[in-house]
């Protein structure tokens, strides 16, 4: 696995003074990968998680932004969901659907949630296989130096215990490299069973923005900037792509104990 030394705070974190202008700031972000995507390829591949990061993805529903990003070319995928029905209050597809998707004109079938008639093993299998499809039409990358698929862009919330997507510290989930997307049934976070993209794939993604608000996440957002830490044991640090562009966007209290 890839070894990065410690992370560089001025190049990888931006602090904004409060939620509002961290919102502002990732909306240009996002749009700015949006517009090159689509000029260079065609399609926008980007990757939502669940948690409080739906919500700052609320600037990409108003003007300029609901005119000007070209929504028909999004192609929306989840770096980890619940495996609960999809209007169950504890479904990252409907969370990201009540809070963002509904607001902007993103062509259905482009938004891929998971099949959830399945148990999680299933779920999982059956999700990297839709991506293996998406591969084989061009519509989702591949990396150039190794056998997992490039997403354009992931946004990722952490958790206040460092996880990421459904990577939880020093679980054994975080060293599987056979696979895209796994699943788990013994989540500490509820609900216990989640499919998850795997390391590899989120180390494989041409942009990570990192969303980190609250005086809540200030201990681990210092960890994650603090010494490197061996692969896995803080998913959030190990998330941090090899061949591609990691921004953490912090407010002033999660920056607070930098
Ligand atoms: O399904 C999930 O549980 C989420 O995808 C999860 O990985 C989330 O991103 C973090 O827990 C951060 O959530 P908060 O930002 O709400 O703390």
């Amino acid at each position: 696995m890839a070894s990065f030394g410690k992370l560089d705070k001025d190049l990888h974190l931006q602090v904004y003074e409060n939620v509002e202008e961290l919102s502002d700031s990732l909306a240009e972000h996002v749009a700015q990968l949006s517009a090159s995507a689509v000029k260079d390829r065609g399609a926008f591949t980007v990757v939502l998680s669940g948690g409080s990061l739906i919500k700052t993805l609320g600037k990409l529903c108003e003007p300029p932004y609901l005119q000007t990003v070209d929504w028909g070319n999004w192609h929306v995928f989840w770096v980890d969901e619940r495996v609960v029905k999809k209007d169950h209050p504890d479904s990252n597809y409907k969370l990201a659907y009540d809070g963002f998707l509904s607001k902007v004109p993103i062509p259905s079938e482009k938004v891929y949630a998971i099949n959830d008639t399945l148990s999680a093993q299933g779920a999982a299998e059956d999700y990297e296989f839709g991506l293996k499809q998406l591969v084989k039409t061009g519509i989702l990358a591949m990396a150039d130096t190794n056998d997992y698929p490039r997403f354009d862009l992931l946004l990722m919330g952490m958790g206040p215990d460092g996880h990421c997507a459904s990577l939880f510290p020093n679980h054994p989930l975080v060293h599987v490299k056979e696979k895209w997307v796994a699943s788990i049934t013994d989540s500490p976070k509820p609900p216990p069973e989640r499919i998850t993209f795997t390391l590899p794939v989120i180390q494989a993604a041409a942009n990570i923005f990192f969303v980190a608000n609250g005086e809540g996440k200030a201990e681990m957002v210092a960890k994650v900037f603090g010494e490197e830490l061996p692969f896995g044991q803080l998913p959030s640090q190990s998330a941090r792509p090899t061949n591609g562009k990691l921004i953490w966007f912090a407010d002033k209290g999660a920056a607070s104990k930098l």
